[in-house]
């Protein structure tokens, strides 16, 4: 499992079958899972960050109202570095549930001025984990909103993975200063070369990331519903990150469920929700 300070409030879940996850709270951060019988698919940096004001550099990241820098709050928005709420935690007979809630403070008010509440639902069953992100518009007046599930999927060597699935789709290119492209072929391969960074617009449901042998390929099927982007990035090895190893590059790429290119409009009284779903095959 990945290593996390000691004084940091987590919620450990684990399903009948032995599949287990940590949730941090601060964020309502993903930061572990660990299908029955497997390995950690999650990447954390041994650098990161924790604590309050902090930003986690790995797990999932809850990317809300806006995403990087699209919008005149912080950085990727106030999700990731408020306190979250447990609000159920329960355990089935195949399945494991948490669900963790933000609501809008003192605080988020000052950086966002809506009255909203955020629900995180994960769910853990023997191979696969299911992530819902809900929005409640609390307030009176409509909100316009971005959100991401910043995924930072674990692999052993970023330069054996191939992302599969976004044949077609066109994605705007963050390191080419937003240039437009096209994905033609059915496998993005993660060459390491330099950064990698792109919005890619209107993803079919279904995405794959495949780690080439040897070892033996390891494969996760990802299932987006409710999201319409995805992004596809990796800093590279000139990464300059201080909260990231000077190696740490090679071994995650993230791959988010996104709502970047429309902005969600949502009326007061409203909800909106959105799906992503990891599974090991
Ligand atoms: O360093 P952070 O604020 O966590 O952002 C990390 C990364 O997030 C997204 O994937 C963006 O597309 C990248 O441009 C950004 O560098």
């Amino acid at each position: 499992m990945n290593a996390l300070p000691p004084n940091e409030a987590l919620v450990h879940l684990q399903s009948p079958d032995g599949s287990r996850a940590t949730v941090l709270l601060h964020g309502g951060h993903l930061v572990s899972w660990i299908p029955a019988g497997g390995q950690e698919q999650l990447y954390l940096s041994p650098q990161s960050r924790f604590g309050a004001g902090a930003s986690v550099r790995g797990g999932v990241p809850v990317i809300f109202p806006q995403f990087a820098e699209q919008g005149p709050g912080p950085r990727h928005g106030l999700a990731r570095n408020r306190p979250w709420q447990v609000v159920q935690q329960d355990r089935g007979r195949d399945d494991a549930l948490l669900v963790l809630r933000l609501q809008d403070d003192e605080a988020t008010r000052a950086a966002w001025p809506h009255a909203f509440a955020l629900e995180l639902t994960v769910r853990l069953t023997a191979q696969q984990l299911d992530l819902e992100l809900a929005v409640d518009n609390l307030g009176d007046q409509p909100f316009d909103f971005q959100a991401a599930l910043h995924s930072y999927w674990r692999v052993d060597a970023l330069t054996h993975t191939v992302v599969q699935g976004l044949q077609g789709c066109r994605y705007q290119d963050q390191v080419a200063g937003g240039a437009e492209g096209v994905q033609h072929s059915s496998r993005l391969e993660l060459l390491g070369q330099g950064p990698i960074d792109r919005i890619v617009h209107e993803v079919p449901g279904g995405l794959g990331l495949t780690e080439m042998g040897p070892p033996p390929a390891r494969r996760l099927a990802l299932a987006f519903e409710g999201f319409e982007d995805a992004v596809v990035w990796n800093p590279g090895p000139q990464h300059g990150l201080s909260d990231l190893p000077a190696d740490g590059w090679q071994h995650f790429v993230c791959l988010e469920a996104a709502q970047i290119q429309r902005r969600i409009h949502l009326p007061a009284g409203e909800s909106w929700v959105a799906r992503q779903s990891a599974r090991c095959v």
